[in-house]
């Protein structure tokens, strides 16, 4: 008798608890906030950042999954990685959706010569992951990539871009193929969104931790949160308002 009241009013509180996050909107961080948070869950709560990069990468991967299938035509993708975490990102990304059964190729033009970027190189090696050497032109990505994953600028890219990645910008911004960019749409000012001069337009949006501001310029089809290791407390200092996640997902969709 009291475990079924206990757990019907478990219910009623989820249900409210679910109309109040719904009503208030998740915060969308300015720079210098999405900063200050990476730098507290690493300081303050001691995380790692192979920790959160297997979360983050995880959760790219998985919310992929839910929107677009492996077994489509060519069904390979191309994941661009650039030299910080938000490049860790899209290594780990690949690496899942090999798992997943998508057929990923890796293009990681600026190598970070530290051993977790090392390392994770080689796990897609391994996995028989190929990396491309030369940036692939806007026609090659017509032609033999259904999905291009931008994982080459997070939260810490400060324009103009640099020379090295002016052709892939250029190729990602000419290219029919969807894109589903990781946290910020590379070459997009975080807080201010695409260039004037023009910029690449995903047909998906991953934002880790909490959206940027650059978020709300943001006219895809998919935006979905993922990177599901924020503390509570840390999420209640900051007051992200973070959308409940379904059951035990590691993403969920964001309506706007
Ligand atoms: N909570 C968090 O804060 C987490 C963040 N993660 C990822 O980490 C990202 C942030 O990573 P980082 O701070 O390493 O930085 P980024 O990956 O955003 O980029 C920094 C790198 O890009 C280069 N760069 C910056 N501006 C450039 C320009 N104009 N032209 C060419 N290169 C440029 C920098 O020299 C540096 O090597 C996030 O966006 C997210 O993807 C996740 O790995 C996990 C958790
Ligand atoms: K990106």
């Amino acid at each position: 008798m009291f475990s079924l009241f206990g757990s019907r009013l478990g219910l009623s509180i989820s249900c409210s608890r679910f109309k109040v996050s719904s009503a208030i909107m998740v915060k969308y961080l300015q720079q210098d906030e999405a900063v200050n948070i990476d730098l507290e869950l690493f300081n303050e709560y001691k995380f790692s950042v192979d920790q959160l990069m297997e979360l983050a990468g995880l959760s790219c991967a998985t919310a992929i999954a839910k929107c677009y299938r492996p077994d489509q035509a060519k069904g390979s993708v191309l994941v661009c990685c650039g030299p910080g975490n938000n490049g860790g990102d899209g290594l780990v990304c690949a690496r899942h959706l090999k798992l997943f059964g998508f057929s990923p190729s890796v293009y990681y033009p600026k190598r970070t010569d530290k051993p977790l970027y090392e390392n994770l190189l080689h796990q897609c090696l391994a996995m028989d992951i190929p990396v491309i050497e030369n940036a692939p032109t806007a026609d090659l990505l017509n032609s033999s990539y259904n999905l291009i994953v931008d994982a080459l600028f997070g939260f810490s890219f400060k324009p103009p871009v640099r020379p090295l990645f002016v052709p892939i910008l250029e190729a990602l911004r000419n290219t029919e193929s969807p894109i589903c960019s990781i946290d910020i749409p590379s070459g997009w000012d975080v807080e201010k969104g695409c260039p004037e001069s023009g910029g690449i337009q995903p047909e998906m949006l991953i934002s880790l931790t909490a959206p940027k501001q650059c978020a709300l310029f943001f006219k895809g089809k998919h935006h979905f949160l993922g990177g599901r290791f924020v503390p509570p407390s840390l999420a209640q200092k900051y007051q992200l308002n973070l959308p409940d996640y379904p059951g035990t997902d590691c993403c969920v969709k964001l309506t706007k």
